[in-house]
């Protein structure tokens, strides 16, 4: 029997009337917790991660790691109330009920074990962070996903940890799903991976690295390496937990990364809200001619996200760090912009749609490994503009955006929280724009829908 489609969800994007002015709380960075969960779980003693982000990814990342046997308990309101995050379970979509939203995850390290089953739904930082750890668990882990985690790129990881030593079992598919057949144990050493496709095949070596026998030494020998903030964030977290790690910025060999095999520390991180989130808030105060604050924007970040300071400067908008935040104004203005976000290409779906409502053209460069992300975003942010009446074209690393007027319409998502986010960016801007699926928000930032009704006012 065939199963009945489900019937297509759409969310009538709020239109703004006037210029926005508020202030958003943004939720804690998904890169950042995914780190902090995977460190703390390696770790020789307990950990905090406060205001930690509750999201599909990281409530994937959780379970994965609870499955393994690490201990995660969340604090509900205080830190005496504790509750078992095995009751709590990752969506696919919708709110993340507010009983539910826990202030912060305290994470006790056990003796890894098997057998194990890991669904990475569509969460590269699953897919990707997790299989090195469990080549240190004692038994099997099985990985498997979503259909779309079958088609994003894995096979560096799977070949560096066969080179380190561990057992995978993939069917000769080099791709979800698959059994990493952990012994307790990985001998580690030197490992040459071509990284073009994504950061994360660097990070998912480096974080689990100091429990290898022999460390790690990873030399990129690819094209070009997306996502250096990324491998920044890793570096950093790696440190901040007690490893000793030598990088090509700290005077190292080009497109090398070494970590020295030692004992991690429990550490009290709290999480940074997730500035590439914040993104849709700031572009609603660009295209609105606004005024938005993003409370504890950090003054020092690896976050990528921070990057947009300088980007959403040079489309119109002006900004200033201050005790209350980040405060970002539009000046009713948004300019074209020709740039490289090879560094930032999560930024990519956000930017292109305020350089769609622009008064010049755009050029985005330096991101053809968008089109393996959660979904092939240079082909479904051209579709999807061009079906309101845009004018965008792909190139060979890119997309060339000639901003025209717009009309209302359909905007599929295709899974991808930042698709949604950045039709929503558009639909202040053109009426009538409805977003399919919003709830796949979700994956990063589950209260999407009311946090952007309440900066409207609605
Ligand atoms: O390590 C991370 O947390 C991430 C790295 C980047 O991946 P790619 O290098 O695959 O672009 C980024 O796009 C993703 O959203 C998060
Ligand atoms: C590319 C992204 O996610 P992932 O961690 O699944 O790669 C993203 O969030 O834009």
């Amino acid at each position: 029997m065939t199963a009945t489609p489900a019937p297509t969800v759409l969310w009538p994007a709020p239109h703004a009337s006037g210029a926005v002015d508020a202030t958003v709380h943004v939720p804690g960075s998904k890169s950042v917790t995914n780190r902090a969960l995977v460190l703390a779980a390696l770790a020789a003693e307990p950990g905090w991660l406060r205001r930690p982000l509750r999201s599909r990814d990281t409530l994937l990342m959780a379970s994965a790691l609870r499955a393994m046997g690490v201990g995660i308990e969340e604090t509900v309101s205080s830190a005496s109330m504790m509750s078992s995050l095995s009751s709590l379970s990752p969506r696919s979509g919708g709110p993340v009920p507010p009983e539910e939203s826990g202030e912060a995850w305290r994470v006790i390290p056990s003796g890894l074990h098997g057998p194990a089953t890991v669904d990475v739904g569509n969460a590269g930082t699953v897919m990707r962070f997790l299989p090195p750890v469990a080549a240190l668990v004692d038994g099997p882990v099985r990985f498997d996903g979503d259909p779309r985690s079958y088609e994003r790129p894995l096979g560096a990881v799977i070949g560096a940890l066969r080179t380190l030593g561990a057992r995978i079992d993939d069917d000769g598919r080099s791709a979800l799903p698959l059994t990493v057949h952990g012994s307790g144990a990985l001998v580690g050493g030197p490992v040459e991976i071509d990284a073009s496709a994504s950061s994360q095949f660097v990070s998912a070596l480096l974080l689990s690295a100091p429990r290898f026998n022999h460390g790690v030494r990873v030399r990129h020998i690819g094209p070009s390496l997306p996502s250096m903030p990324h491998i920044r964030m890793t570096v950093d977290m790696l440190r901040r937990a007690g490893a000793q790690v030598d990088t090509p910025e700290s005077g190292g060999e080009p497109n090398v990364w070494r970590v020295t095999p030692g004992a991690l520390l429990g550490t009290d991180l709290t999480i940074e809200p997730d500035l590439s989130n914040a993104q849709p808030f700031l572009a609603a105060a660009l295209v609105t001619g606004g005024r938005m604050v993003i409370p504890d924007w950090p003054s020092h970040t690896t976050q990528p996200g921070d990057r947009l300071r300088e980007i959403f400067t040079e489309m119109g908008g002006s900004c200033e760090l201050t005790d209350q935040g980040l405060v970002f104004s539009g000046s009713g203005r948004i300019h074209g912009i020709d740039v490289d976000l090879g560094e930032v290409g999560e930024l990519t779906p956000g930017i292109a749609a305020v350089a769609a409502l622009a008064d010049s053209p755009s050029t985005l460069r330096g991101v053809a490994h968008l089109r393996l992300h959660e979904t092939d975003r240079l082909a479904a942010l051209t579709k999807e503009i061009n079906e309101l009446g845009g004018d965008v074209t792909e190139t060979a690393d890119g997309l060339h955006i000639r901003p025209r007027p717009l009309h209302g319409g359909t905007f599929h998502t295709y899974d991808d929280h930042r698709m949604a986010t950045a039709a929503a960016v558009l639909g202040l801007a053109v009426a009538d724009v409805r977003i399919e699926n919003v709830s796949t928000t979700a994956k990063t930032l589950p209260d999407f829908p009311d946090l952007w009704t309440g900066m409207l006012g609605m």
